[in-house]
């Protein structure tokens, strides 16, 4: 292992405290191993995992290699977003990045030879890194325990890195627990090297006294165990939301999530649509990892509940996309989706087809693809910006260009998907029709006729409580 690494076998003598933890944001170590250090990571399901060691990481010098197998990615943009990656971590430098061929990411080994040679003359060139960032979405542990031998530092894939942003930009419970859920296959990995280590020095196939149970079987069960405790308390916190969920639409009001590539500006537009300051737009990957709600209110005044999400990345590795997925739950049960596009981005297309192919993944109902909206953002970025289609709406969020028709075109959608629509109806004031309204529909505006005792009142209302309405009513 590289220098400093905290030694992870039982009964391994704790490091001093203080010591800096692997990387930013490390893993905690699988149950039952040795404490690092005091303040580690804690280890139950759900801890905040590495964040409060953040500040013993001054200086970290990744060197970035990029992978060009993947033809369908102009190599520099994805390096590009490679570099964002790393940028949106505190307390990283990035000192140097690469572009090179790779084998099929399936391969035992990720470099050809010759590749691997000179990448390591490179390497002994730099003294000064402390971790190297390939980004490729998974390496096997193989190749990445060869590179961490050969190169003398950490070296992270994609996977890690970005769960690394993840544990760094989590706020909520359901976050953290998923974010512990996404570790377990890396702390499996980290075991069965362990293991490997153990059994070169003869320890590791041994019984651990009088249990019955190998020291890699005790681990193995309470790997388990923590997933099962994690799933449970997910569970619960989902079912705590589906509740949530209900309540939300007995009070009718109509959800719409606001989604896309991250970076593209989502949290921007639900801040500039809903007048909320409390939200922080920031330039940085996965700012926002928690689906929340925010209240505001269409043209017609009807309150509707914007729910801000995660954004999506290609290639997001597969567990973390598991992991993740059950925040995305709420965009499944919206009622309206609001696709948001930074459409000055150089790949807007290739983050298009990767969030629409995230959505179909998702099992999002055909109806909710439909019907979405198509918002390019950004446009204060691009000269003379024309569109010509009529189904986008150009908005720049930031400066609140084109939001005005937004919200026209939501709340035409909304009205459409929720089966309401807006209706001006003559009630008499002597019955019991407009408290009826009040307690059916939506009533947003009413105009008193004294002379004839009559009112003309403006609501949104489903078709079905209409219908309701003229068999009770109408003469
Ligand atoms: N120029 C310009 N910048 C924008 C606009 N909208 C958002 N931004 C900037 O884009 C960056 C990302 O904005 P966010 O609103 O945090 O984006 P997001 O989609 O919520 O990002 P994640 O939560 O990380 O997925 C911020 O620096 C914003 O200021 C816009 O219309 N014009
Ligand atoms: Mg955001």
């Amino acid at each position: 292992q590289y220098p400093g690494a905290a030694s992870q076998y039982p009964g391994a003598a704790p490091q001093y405290p203080g010591a800096a933890p692997q990387y930013p944001g490390a893993a905690p170590q699988y149950p039952g191993a040795a404490p690092q250090y005091p303040g580690a990571a804690s280890q139950y399901p759900g801890a905040a995992a590495g964040i409060s060691t953040f500040s013993f990481c001054l200086n970290w010098f990744p060197l970035t290699f990029h992978s060009s197998w993947n033809i369908r990615f102009n190599a520099g943009l994805q390096i590009a977003e490679a570099v964002a990656l790393v940028r949106s971590l505190p307390h990283w430098t990035l000192v140097d990045k690469l572009v090179m061929s790779t084998k099929s990411p399936d391969s035992k080994f990720i470099f050809g030879k010759g590749n691997f040679q000179s990448l390591t003359e490179i390497l002994k060139g730099l003294p000064k890194i402390t971790a190297v960032f390939v980004n490729v979405e998974r390496l096997s542990p193989v190749t990445e325990k060869e590179l961490e031998a050969a190169w003398g530092v950490t070296v992270l894939d994609r996977y890690k890195v970005v769960l690394c942003i993840f544990r760094y930009n989590a706020r909520t419970r359901e976050a953290k627990l998923q974010i512990s859920l996404a570790e377990l296959p890396l702390l499996r990995t980290r075991l069965k090297n362990d293991l490997a280590h153990l059994d070169q020095q003869g320890g590791g196939s041994r019984y651990i006294m009088g249990s019955g149970e190998t020291f890699f079987e005790v681990q193995q069960r309470l790997l388990k165990e923590r997933e099962k405790k994690i799933r449970n308390a997910l569970e619960k916190l989902r079912k705590n939301r589906n509740l949530l969920r209900t309540q939300r639409r007995h009070r009718e009001f109509p959800i719409i999530s606001v989604m896309g590539y991250t970076n593209c500006g989502k949290t921007t537009l639900i801040k500039s649509l809903t007048g909320n300051a409390d939200l922080q737009p920031r330039d940085q990957l996965f700012a926002t990892l928690d689906v929340t709600a925010h209240g505001g209110l269409l043209p017609c005044r009807m309150p509707v509940i914007y729910m801000d999400t995660i954004g999506f990345l290609s290639q997001l590795p597969h567990d973390l996309i598991e992991s993740f997925s059950a925040t995305l739950e709420d965009v499944v049960h919206s009622d309206l989706l609001v696709h948001v596009r930074d459409i000055s981005h150089p790949e807007a297309d290739i983050q298009k087809s990767s969030v629409l192919s995230v959505l179909i993944k998702l099992n999002v109902p055909q109806k909710l693809l439909d019907t979405m909206i198509e918002v390019h953002n950004k446009i204060d970025l691009l000269e003379n910006h024309e569109n010509r289609d009529p189904a986008v709406v150009p908005v720049s969020a930031l400066y609140g260009f084109g939001l005005e028709d937004l919200k026209r075109k939501v709340e035409a959608a909304v009205l459409r998907n929720t089966g309401r629509f807006i209706m001006n109806i003559k009630v008499d004031l002597e019955s019991p029709q407009l408290n009826w309204l009040h307690k059916e529909a939506s009533v947003q505006d009413m105009k008193v006729r004294p002379e004839d005792g009559t009112a003309r009142v403006r609501v949104i209302i489903t078709s079905a409580a209409y219908g309701r309405y003229m068999k009770l009513f109408s003469t």
